[in-house]
């Protein structure tokens, strides 16, 4: 059939105008903001509820059409970007975006998979209650892609992955048959929790049209100090002394190196340095507690109090206020649109067990400069959950091309150093096409075929987010 009549018929299920087939009205689809996936599509589809999903995919399986389904767009592994082979349609999930329930007595709420991130936040705060899943990204963000990719955030530390934050799941499979499991229970041991296989599996076994999540009571108290210190070794001292002495109470503990702070510094609107001096590492710390009566700030000055004791610590700034916390995770939350300005970036997002983060660090960062000297390694981010953004900027004035074409020699002497440690290559980013190759040299066979087996049970047809996590 012609690509215009497949278009016809999907314009009589959800409506002319949610069928994009103009280069310019697709745009926006095709790209993503760091620049390192570009694709071609016959189609932008955007239905608008739960059936319409449903109707489109069953068409597209009778048909033999591939589908990659898309969020917010703001993925890092190139999972949600349709190929250069263009034969891929994009289905957008971004008009099921109804909250269809908020239940603050049973702290639960159910969203569609279009619903933003931040709105998710504002609807639970409206009840007095958390939803603690936090990232950079969460201003477009999308629900269902941040359960499809489980991803990780700044929070992961005190509430678990989205994994952890995940109660029940509705999902058209590829067949256009729904699965409504949307359940709210705390408790269910009733077979297989299929649900698990949908979280974090890219999109590649069904798409997940709706979710219900958990609350959590909302911080009363919140205190955050900006730390500089000498480095890594100095870091994790803190964060056990931390983790000991504040428990669940610790929230946030994220690690930048000071070429990072210095980017932010020059790159991103309304960053300020927090502290007088320079310091070659940076803490950005967090307690906080759903009790008015918890003394969450004497715990932070007696843990810091502490950490200056025993000369862990160089220097901290207290945040006085809301706005303040905000702006020192403003300088956080920018790190990572800070490098895009610098040039080229090869990143890692890896995890090692967490006592194993300042060799890990010293060991990759002496690597790394040995092969590109002159290269600007800016590791940052979760260091509580053991995971760091290894990004490497290219030297400056570099050719960008010349740099960025070492990406996969590079990819291999971190991820070598990595598995030295017993960690992981994709920490919270998942695998998408970015790592896909990179799968076998980490997964044994017995896995590596188990996940196929999964894959080709949903999927028997190989159509959905195809060649995305295994090779087709
Ligand atoms: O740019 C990156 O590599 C990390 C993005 C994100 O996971 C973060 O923690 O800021
Ligand atoms: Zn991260």
């Amino acid at each position: 059939m012609e690509r215009s009549a497949h278009a016809d018929r999907f314009a009589e299920m959800i409506g002319a105008a949610n069928v994009l087939t103009t280069r310019e009205d697709q745009a926006p689809y095709l790209t993503e903001w760091r620049d390192l996936y570009h694709g071609v599509t016959p189609m932008v589809l955007r239905p608008g509820s739960t059936q319409e999903v449903s109707a489109v995919m069953a068409y597209a399986y009778e048909h033999d059409l591939k589908i990659v389904p898309q969020g917010g767009n703001t993925g890092l592994v190139g999972g949600q970007i349709p190929q250069e082979t263009g034969d891929e349609i994009v289905l957008s999930l971004s008009r099921l975006n109804k909250i269809r329930n908020v239940d603050p007595v049973g702290f639960t709420l159910v969203a569609e998979a279009g619903v933003v991130l931040e709105t998710l936040h504002n609807e639970a705060e409206k009840v007095d209650r958390l939803f603690p899943l936090s990232l950079g990204a969460q201003g477009s963000c999308q629900i269902g892609g941040n359960i499809s990719t489980n991803a990780g955030g700044t929070a992961v530390l005190a509430y678990g992955n989205t994994r952890d934050l995940v109660l029940g799941l509705e999902v058209v499979l590829p067949s256009g048959e729904i699965w409504n499991g949307l359940r709210t229970l705390r408790k269910d041991n009733t077979g297989y929790d299929l649900k698990q296989l949908f979280i974090g599996g890219e999109g590649t076994l069904g798409i997940i049209t709706a979710a219900a999540l958990k609350l959590f009571p909302k911080p009363k108290k919140l205190e955050a100090a900006f730390v500089g210190l000498p480095d890594p070794h100095a870091a994790l001292k803190l964060f056990t002394m931390a983790k000991a002495g504040a428990g669940p109470v610790l929230t946030g503990f994220e690690i930048m190196p000071r070429v990072g702070v210095e980017f932010c510094l020059k790159h991103l609107e309304g960053a300020r340095d927090p502290l007088e001096g320079e310091h070659a590492w940076y803490v950005l710390m967090e307690l906080s507690s759903g009790s008015e009566a918890f003394p969450v700030r004497d715990l932070l000055e007696s843990i810091l109090g502490e950490a200056f004791e025993a000369e862990l610590v160089e220097d901290a700034a207290f945040a006085q206020n809301l706005t303040q916390v905000n702006d020192f995770w403003h300088i956080r939350h920018g790190m990572s649109e800070v490098q895009k300005p610098e040039g080229g970036s090869i990143k890692h997002d890896v995890s090692v067990p967490v006592a194993s983060i300042p060799e890990f660090l010293d060991k990759a960062m002496a690597a790394v400069e040995a092969f590109v000297p002159g290269c600007r390694p800016v590791p940052f981010g979760h260091i509580g959950d053991g995971n760091i953004h290894f990004n490497v900027s290219q030297p400056v004035e570099a050719d960008k091309e010349a740099y960025l074409a070492k990406w996969d020699e590079m990819n291999a002497i971190v991820h070598g150093i990595v598995q030295e440690f017993g960690g992981s290559i994709s920490a919270e980013h998942g695998i998408g096409r970015l790592k896909r190759d990179l799968l076998s040299n980490v997964k044994s066979d017995i896995e590596l075929d188990l996940m196929k087996r999964i894959k080709s049970a949903f999927d028997p047809k190989g159509l959905l987010n195809p060649d995305r996590v295994l090779k087709a």
